[in-house]
């Protein structure tokens, strides 16, 4: 019976044995945390989790062996690390002796610093070392290039139509770039920039695939600065996020109770009002509505309008957050402050929150009350009105602006 041909062995050798200098930042740049996740070990986890490649190995500089550890963590496929040496090329010799007693078909060579390449690209790079033996990922370059000298002067400008900016995963029939290396080596060549041009010195056929913009590596502060923004969730991801405020008084007069925050507290005097002249629920509904800049709560409930004569002010608060969820909105935090010489509020205060909790469908962490007397100042302080001053944070979905 025909057997099919045994599928090629595949390795990744990442070079992470680099200093980092020009990024900066206290420590190498390979470990560094981007999105919570070490560059190392997204870069290893990139080629670990690939179904077509074997085994992987790190080289790393020899003081990192701790920081290596932390970052291959869980990750599969790997083999034990080597350590690297002074420069890239030296670094990636290190990494393909390492693998030349069990010698795969085909090798990749990739940078730590390149944490962002697509599996896609991972099978471009194995494809393209299959069908010719050594080649590298290149995009067009769409600046124009110049050749300078050590004066800055400008002494050409190749033709851009033959110019690729060049990236890894470089891949290469394991033998070719093996020989390639260790030539380069013996004759003393050392500092080539990338794997590509070391299999070019040593007369190898070197071919291009198709890169992508996205495999940046991370070289500077700034390529930090811009790989950070792709974990920040966008302001869309977070919704449209807003806050009201909220002001109301109501007069002291003669009575035994007052309403305040839906809880109703026995006292010497009263407020009065067209309804049961809740200051504190007053000011939240009306930074309820300020969030979501749907008038106010005269507007919405006239003091003309017999119906609200007495009206408890919970179905006021619970209209206008009802308006949030008629938007698909939520509430996500109310904060009242009440403005009082009398009575005392701390007492009163759990069952403040936990009250404007259920009117508002919220968990009680969600709710502020605070108090403060006027120093027996203005008319709170000669216990003439209460005052109570609110804020609203509401998250409707998102909107494009431009749209609205
Ligand atoms: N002696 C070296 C130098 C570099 N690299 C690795 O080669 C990749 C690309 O090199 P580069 O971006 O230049 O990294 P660094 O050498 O660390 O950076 P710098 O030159 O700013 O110090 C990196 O993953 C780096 O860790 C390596 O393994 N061994
Ligand atoms: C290999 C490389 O990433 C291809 O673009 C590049 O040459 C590495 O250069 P570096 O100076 O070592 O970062």
């Amino acid at each position: 019976m025909p057997t099919s041909p045994a599928a090629p062995r595949i390795a990744a050798i990442l070079v992470a044995a680099g200093r980092g200098i020009r990024a900066g930042g206290g420590l190498p740049k390979q470990y560094r945390r981007l999105g919570g996740r070490s560059v190392l070990a997204r870069s290893l986890a990139l080629f670990a989790e690939h179904p077509r490649i074997d085994a992987v190995l790190a080289v790393i500089h020899a003081d990192d062996g701790d920081l290596y550890a932390a970052a291959a963590k869980g990750v599969p496929k790997l083999v034990p690390p080597v350590a690297g040496g002074g420069t890239r090329q030296a670094s990636g010799l290190a990494g393909l002796r390492a693998l030349a007693p069990a010698p795969p078909d085909i090798v990749l060579i990739h940078d730590a610093a390149r944490p962002f390449t697509s599996p896609a690209l991972i099978d471009r790079a194995i494809d393209a070392a299959l069908a010719r033996g050594a080649a590298v990922p290149g995009l067009p370059v769409t600046d124009t290039v110049k050749i300078v000298d050590g004066d800055e002067r400008v002494t050409g400008t190749p033709p851009r139509q033959t110019l690729r900016s060049v990236q890894t995963p470089q891949s290469f029939r394991f033998g070719l770039i093996l020989q390639a290396h260790e030539r380069a080596a013996a004759a003393g060549v050392d500092g080539l920039t990338d794997d590509g041009a070391v299999a070019e010195w040593a007369g190898n056929p070197l071919y291009v695939f198709e890169g992508e913009a996205t495999n940046m590596k991370l070289t500077g502060p700034a390529d930090f600065e811009a790989a950070e923004r792709l974990f920040t969730p966008p302001l869309a991801a977070l919704g449209d996020v807003r806050t009201g405020t909220g002001f109301d008084v109501h007069a002291v007069t003669e009575g035994d109770h007052v309403w305040l925050c839906g809880v109703r507290i026995p006292h010497e005097r009263g407020l009065s009002g067209h309804s049961d002249a809740d200051v504190g629920l007053h000011a939240l509904t009306d930074a309820v509505l300020g969030a979501i800049g749907d008038g106010d709560i005269g507007a919405h409930f006239p003091p003309s309008d017999m119906r609200w004569k007495g009206a408890s002010s919970d179905r006021f608060l619970a209209h206008a957050v009802g308006l949030v969820a008629a938007r698909g909105g939520a509430v996500a935090h109310l904060d009242v402050t009440l403005l009082c010489e009398a009575p005392k509020i701390g007492p009163h205060r759990e069952a403040m929150r936990a009250r404007i909790a259920g009117i508002a469908g919220i968990g009680i962490e969600r709710v502020g009350v605070k108090a403060t007397t006027m120093e027996t100042l203005g008319f709170v302080g000669r216990r003439e009105g209460i005052a109570a001053m609110a804020s609203a944070t509401i998250r409707l979905p998102w909107t494009n602006p431009e749209a609205s």
